[in-house]
This record gives C-alpha cells, sequence and structure tokens, in this order.
C-alpha cells in the first residue's frame, strides 16, 4: 500500500480537472489517475476540437459571403490540413497549459479500478485515500442499427483525427455534435445529410429556435431529416448506404452522434459495491453514491453532460465535503440552473425552461421576445437572424430565456445570474447596457415586456393619475 491520500480521482476530464486543482489549492494530497488524455473527452475529442473545426469553417463562411461586407468578392479557399490545426492547438493547450496546471498532484497514466470500497488498483499498485472521486465520463452511444458492425463509422473519438474533410458525410443524431459538426463539414466544402428521431433538431431547445437553425444549416447546403427511422447501414465500395424511412442515402462518411452512455467497464463498481444503472453511477445531490466514501462527479453521474456542469459539480462536491453543515444551503447541485449552448452560427442557448417545459408543467407565462433583425448592431454585423425569448409570470419572474443568434452562448448569462439570483425581467430593464453590444438585447426584451405591460387600460389609468398628482401645480 502507498501513501494515504486526501483524494483519488478517477478520470482527468473537467470533472476530474476541477476536483484535483481546487483540491490542491487547498493544500490537500491529491491522486489523480488517468487512463488516456489529461483534459478528458472536453479537451480531446469533444468542445475543444469541435470549436476549432468550427472556426475554421467560420472564417471561409465568411470569405464565402465576403460582398455583403462591402469587400470584392475573391477565391474561397479549399481547406487545407484542417485536422493538423485543430490537433496542433489541442498539444498546444495540452502540453503548455493543462499539464502545467497539476504539478501538484500525483499523476498515474493507467486504467482505474476498484478492488474494494477503499482501495483502487492501477497495473497491480493499490492506492487509498479518504475519499475517491470518480470522474469517469461518458462513450458514444452506438444504437443499434442493423449493419453498423459491418461499416467503419465514425464518433467523436476518431472525427478529429481525419487527414481530410470527407465529399459526402452522413450524420445520424441532430443534437449538439450532429448540429455542430454538420454546420463544419458543410462549410468546408462536405455534403452533409443528417437523420435523426426526435421531431426537431436539439431535441433538448426551444423547438422555434430550433427551426431556425435548421434553415440556417440548410443555407450552408445540409439535407436535414427529423422524425427519422435509421433502418439499416451497409458497406458499398467505398460509399457507406443508409437506409432510412425517408429514402437511401450514400456518403463517403459516416458520423453517429446519438447520444451517450456512461463509461463504467473495466471499474469494477461491484466489488466496491457502488450502485449505477443505464444513466450512470447513482448519486445524490451532491454527488454522493451509496457508499459513504465514494463520489461521483460530472458526465459519469448522468445528471448533465456538459463541461461547465461536470466542473460545477466537482467544486460543488469538494465543498460539501469540506464543510457538511453548509451542503444544505449552498452546494446541492440542483440549486443550481444548468445552461447550455451549441456553438452553430446562428448558436442556441438556453437556460430554465422552455416554453414546451411550461406547458407540459401547466405553468402559466408570458412569452416576450426581441429579435435580431430589428437591432442596429446585428444589421450593420449581417447578423440579423434569431431571437432573444423570455418566459415570465405576470410579475416578472423568469421561468427560462431561449436565445438563437449571434453570441447567444454570451448572452444567456445574464438570464443565468437573473434566475439565480431571483432578478426579475424588470430589473434588466432599469440596467444600463453599453450601446451597441449584442447584450442590450436583453434588456431590449425586458422593454418590450414592459411597454406590453403598459398596454393595461387600468395600469394605464393609474400611471396617469400618478403622473398628473405630481406635477408641479
Ligand atoms: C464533440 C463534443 C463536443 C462537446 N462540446 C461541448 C461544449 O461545447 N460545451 C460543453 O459544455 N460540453 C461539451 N461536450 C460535452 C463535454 O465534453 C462533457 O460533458 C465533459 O467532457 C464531461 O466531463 P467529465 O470530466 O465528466 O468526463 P470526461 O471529459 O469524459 O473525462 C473522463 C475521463 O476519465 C478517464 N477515465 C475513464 N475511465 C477511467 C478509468 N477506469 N481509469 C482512469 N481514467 C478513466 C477518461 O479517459 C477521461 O479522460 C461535448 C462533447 C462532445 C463529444
Ligand atoms: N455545445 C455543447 O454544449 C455540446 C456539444 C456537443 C455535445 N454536447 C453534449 O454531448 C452529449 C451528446 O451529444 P449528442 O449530440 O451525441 O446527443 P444528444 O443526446 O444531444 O442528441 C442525440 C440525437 O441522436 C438522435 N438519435 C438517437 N438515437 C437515434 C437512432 N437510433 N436513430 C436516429 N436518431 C437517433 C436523437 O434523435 C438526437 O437528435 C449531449 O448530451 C450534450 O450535452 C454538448
Amino acid at each position: 500500500m502507498e501513501k494515504e491520500y486526501d483524494m483519488l480521482i478517477i478520470g482527468l476530464g473537467p470533472a476530474g480537472m476541477a476536483l484535483a486543482a481546487m483540491g490542491t489549492a487547498m493544500g490537500l494530497k491529491v491522486l489523480a489517475i488517468e487512463k488516456h488524455k489529461i483534459g478528458g473527452e472536453c479537451l480531446n475529442c469533444g468542445c475543444i476540437p469541435s470549436k476549432a473545426l468550427l472556426k475554421t469553417a467560420v472564417v471561409r463562411k465568411t470569405i464565402q459571403e465576403i460582398e455583403r461586407y462591402g469587400l470584392k468578392k475573391t477565391e474561397v479557399p479549399d481547406p487545407h490540413k484542417p485536422f493538423e490545426r485543430v490537433q496542433c492547438h489541442l498539444k498546444y493547450i495540452n502540453e503548455e497549459k493543462t499539464v502545467k496546471m497539476f504539478d501538484k498532484v500525483d499523476l498515474i497514466m493507467g486504467s482505474a479500478a476498484f478492488v474494494d470500497a477503499k482501495t483502487v488498483e492501477v497495473d497491480g499498485k493499490h492506492y487509498t485515500a479518504r475519499r475517491i472521486y470518480i470522474a469517469t465520463g461518458t462513450k458514444p452511444l452506438v444504437p443499434p442499427i442493423p449493419g453498423m458492425n459491418t461499416v467503419e463509422y465514425l464518433t467523436n473519438e476518431n472525427l478529429f483525427h481525419l487527414e481530410e474533410i470527407p465529399k459526402s458525410m452522413f450524420i445520424i443524431g441532430g443534437g449538439a455534435i450532429g448540429c455542430e459538426m454538420t454546420q463544419a463539414f458543410s462549410r468546408l466544402g462536405c455534403k452533409v445529410i443528417l437523420a435523426h428521431m426526435d421531431p426537431h433538431l436539439i431535441p433538448l431547445a426551444d423547438d422555434e429556435a430550433a427551426h431556425v437553425l435548421e434553415d440556417e444549416l440548410k443555407k450552408d447546403g445540409a439535407e436535414i431529416y427529423n422524425s427519422t427511422a435509421i433502418q439499416g447501414v451497409k458497406q458499398d465500395g467505398k460509399e457507406i448506404v443508409i437506409t432510412t424511412d425517408k429514402g437511401e442515402f450514400r456518403a463517403e462518411k459516416l458520423l453517429v452522434a446519438a447520444g451517450r452512455k456512461v463509461a463504467l467497464e473495466g471499474l469494477n463498481l461491484e466489488r466496491a459495491g457502488v450502485k449505477y444503472d443505464k444513466r450512470g453511477i447513482i448519486s445524490d445531490d451532491y454527488g454522493r453514491t451509496n457508499v459513504p466514501n465514494i463520489w461521483a462527479v460530472g458526465d459519469c453521474n448522468g445528471k448533465a453532460l456538459f463541461s461547465h456542469a461536470a466542473m460545477h459539480q466537482g467544486m460543488l462536491s469538494l465543498m460539501s465535503s469540506v464543510m457538511p453543515f453548509l451542503s444544505p444551503f449552498k452546494f446541492k447541485y440542483s440549486q443550481y440552473e444548468v445552461p447550455w449552448s451549441v456553438f452553430t452560427d446562428p448558436e442556441v442557448a438556453q437556460v430554465g425552461m422552455t416554453e414546451k417545459q411550461l406547458k407540459d408543467k401547466g405553468i402559466k407565462y408570458e412569452v416576450v421576445k426581441s429579435n435580431y433583425g430589428d437591432y442596429g448592431r446585428t444589421i450593420t454585423e449581417e447578423k440579423t437572424v434569431g431571437f432573444v425569448k423570455v418566459m415570465v409570470s405576470p410579475w416578472g419572474k423568469i421561468y427560462g430565456a431561449s436565445i438563437v443568434g449571434e453570441a447567444a452562448s454570451e448572452l444567456i448569462h445574464e438570464f443565468i445570474l437573473a434566475m439565480h439570483k431571483k432578478i426579475r425581467l424588470y430589473d434588466i430593464m432599469l440596467m444600463q447596457h453599453s450601446f451597441p453590444t449584442i447584450s442590450l438585447l436583453n434588456k431590449r426584451v425586458s422593454e418590450q415586456w414592459m411597454m406590453k405591460k403598459m398596454q393595461n387600460k387600468k395600469l394605464q389609468r393609474v400611471m396617469q393619475t400618478l403622473y398628473r398628482f405630481f406635477a408641479p401645480k
């Protein structure tokens, strides 16, 4: 048995990294075990490479449309080793930034497996710690479609290692990965066909926002098929044939982006007595499993599959280990809204409930909307597609915000803060927003709500009376 640690972390993705960084900052003895690469899915085959590729795509699209910006039409450049650029950025972030953050962590590169509830084994050596944090993330879910094991399909795990942009690609899945990659590949000259079983893109999103995105992806040249059943796939020479209830399609590559499954293989959770199900490791609102010293943090607990949620959970779990007496007030995961953003052009972002969720719950709400097309800044920037839509109670309590448009992923933060701190929509109106930021659309939406309220005849009478009563005599 080696020296005893305070924290033993299995997996160094966003969740494990947040735990390790905070733990060492507190002066705790931290051991981290990572079987692949520091940074996990997010850095190596998720958030970062996907955004790097999207950047190349956005630049090419801007050149394609250069005349819209008052510049002379120019030849549109072909992609030149876009994946090399992606990998180059990953290498830099990994070697120059991430690894250096963990110089105070004892790091073991290898696959961890439980021996019992207090002991973890890597390559025959045993390790223990006061608390063990499982942060092993997820893997791509490959649906049991007939023929799938006969074709060489891509997932996010090998996609960013392609050598060049294929001529054509069929994407199964219309979630965040499917949409972001549809746009990236379409704009880089690939013919993309996306099909998925849900009625609209990004199934969690506001349907109106999803339709705006669908129109834009079609303008990029993609074909989109919603509510589609994929019946089978097979290889035919250099092409993959995909049979669906909407017809047969052929493509050079097939990308599967159909959701995630929890990655617990080889961990031997049974030996530790940790309970799990299809969604992930069963844990409470602080990340505690059924075994008192073992925690499950980030994607592996199936609560919210986002990097920011994984990092946030890491912080809350550690704080609730340090100050359990404050936990019910400060460190419950569910006390904090989980926003999300999809980094397409236009971006889609959400916090709180969508209109559909409000209707399903029978909550009465008002909708107020401000359009990108009605604002000087977005008009001059050629970014007129989209809206900021806020769902509120009659007294301005914010139930949710759905944004589609330029910088939606930035605009959403004002509503996250407002919801968390119970700030009402009229308070956003009372706050100055610098002009002409795109965030000013958030203030506009609250102004519009107030204007709508002022249409009420009774309220008008009250305001007229007050105005006249207080006028200098
Ligand atoms: C293409 C794509 C784009 C994405 N874009 C975004 C985005 O823009 N924004 C966003 O918020 N989220 C995004 N996500 C989701 C995000 O990547 C995940 O939510 C996040 O990485 C989860 O963090 P985690 O620490 O829980 O797990 P992971 O990042 O999956 O890390 C788990 C780590 O555990 C290691 N591990 C597993 N088992 C063992 C073991 N037995 N022993 C040792 N180590 C082990 C793995 O090797 C891995 O490094 C994206 C995902 C994909 C696939
Ligand atoms: N910007 C971001 O925050 C971001 C980006 C990428 C991924 N992610 C995270 O990664 C996770 C995985 O993303 P994802 O896009 O793979 O999944 P998802 O869960 O968001 O969407 C799954 C898609 O696959 C389709 N699908 C599933 N099974 C199918 C089948 N048998 N036939 C046809 N269609 C099928 C669904 O209809 C849906 O469109 C998400 O939970 C998301 O949180 C986040």
